[in-house]
C-alpha cells in the first residue's frame, strides 16, 4: 500500500491521497468497469458458408467498427494446437487466441467473425447474430469451393442439427442472441440493415459511456 500511495502522489503530483485516487478513478474507470466506450461487440457466427465472411466485410465499412476474423487472426499468428486428422484440420489454441485480443474486447467497438462461439468469454459481446442457410443451397456454395464430400456433409448436418444456433444459446443470454436467415442476396441486405441498426440502438442507450 506504501508504494501505490507513493506512484499516485508522483503520477498526480498531489500529497492528498484521496485527490490522487478520485484523479485515478476518473482517468481509468471504463477500463477497469469493463464498459465498451469503442462501440458495442458484435459476434457473427455460423456454420461455413453462410455468409459470415461477405456481411462482415460490409458492415465494418459501413459501420466503422474494427473486424477481426479469427480465422485470419490464427493463420496469421499459428495460433493452431493439434492436428484433426478426422476433419483434416489444425484445432484453434483457443487460449492464445483470447489473450490476444482480450484488451482490444474489453475496450469494444469490433465485430467477430467465427463459425464458432462457445469458447470467447460471455462477458465480450453485446450482441450474437447467427446466420442459417437452407441445406440445399449451403451445399452447392459449399461444393464450389471445391471441398470433399466428407467435409460439405459434415458442415450441411452440422447447420441441420442448428449447431452453432444452440451453441450461442447455451453459452449466451437468449435475449442478445438473434437468428438470421442468409440464402439469398436480399437477405444479405436485411441482415445487413438490421445489425447496423441495432448497433445504432446500442450506441444511443450508451451515448454516455462512448468515447
Ligand atoms: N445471403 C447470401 N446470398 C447469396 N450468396 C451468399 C450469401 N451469403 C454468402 N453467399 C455466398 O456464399 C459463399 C460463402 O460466403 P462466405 O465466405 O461469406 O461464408 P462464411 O460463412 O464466411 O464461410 P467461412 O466460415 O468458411 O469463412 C460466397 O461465395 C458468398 O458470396
Amino acid at each position: 500500500m506504501p508504494k501505490v500511495k507513493l506512484v499516485l502522489q508522483r503520477d498526480y503530483k498531489q500529497n492528498d491521497i484521496k485527490q490522487c485516487a478520485l484523479r485515478f478513478w476518473r482517468k481509468n474507470w471504463k477500463k477497469m468497469c469493463d464498459i465498451h466506450f469503442k462501440g458495442p461487440n458484435v459476434m457473427i457466427t455460423g456454420t461455413p458458408g453462410t455468409g459470415k465472411t461477405t456481411l462482415c466485410s460490409q458492415l465494418v465499412e459501413q459501420t466503422g467498427l474494427n473486424l477481426i476474423s479469427i480465422g485470419e487472426l490464427a493463420k496469421d499468428n499459428n495460433f493452431y494446437g493439434e492436428y484433426d486428422s478426422e476433419l483434416q484440420s489444425y484445432e484453434l489454441d483457443e487460449d492464445k487466441v483470447i489473450d490476444e485480443i482480450d484488451e482490444c474486447m474489453k475496450e469494444g467497438g469490433n465485430v467477430v467473425d467465427y463459425h464458432g462461439c462457445d469458447f470467447f468469454p460471455e462477458r465480450w459481446f453485446d450482441a450474437v447474430f447467427v446466420l442459417r442457410t437452407d441445406n440445399t443451397v449451403l451445399y452447392e456454395r459449399l461444393e464450389k469451393r471445391n471441398y470433399s464430400q466428407r467435409k460439405i456433409q459434415e458442415n450441411v448436418q452440422c447447420e441441420i442439427m442448428r449447431v452453432v444456433l444452440d451453441e450461442a444459446l447455451d453459452s449466451y443470454k437468449s435475449e442478445i442472441v438473434y437468428e438470421l436467415e442468409s440464402d439469398t442476396p436480399d437477405h444479405m441486405e436485411q441482415n445487413l440493415a438490421t445489425i447496423k441498426n441495432w448497433i445504432e440502438k446500442w450506441k444511443s442507450e450508451h451515448r454516455q459511456i462512448l468515447e
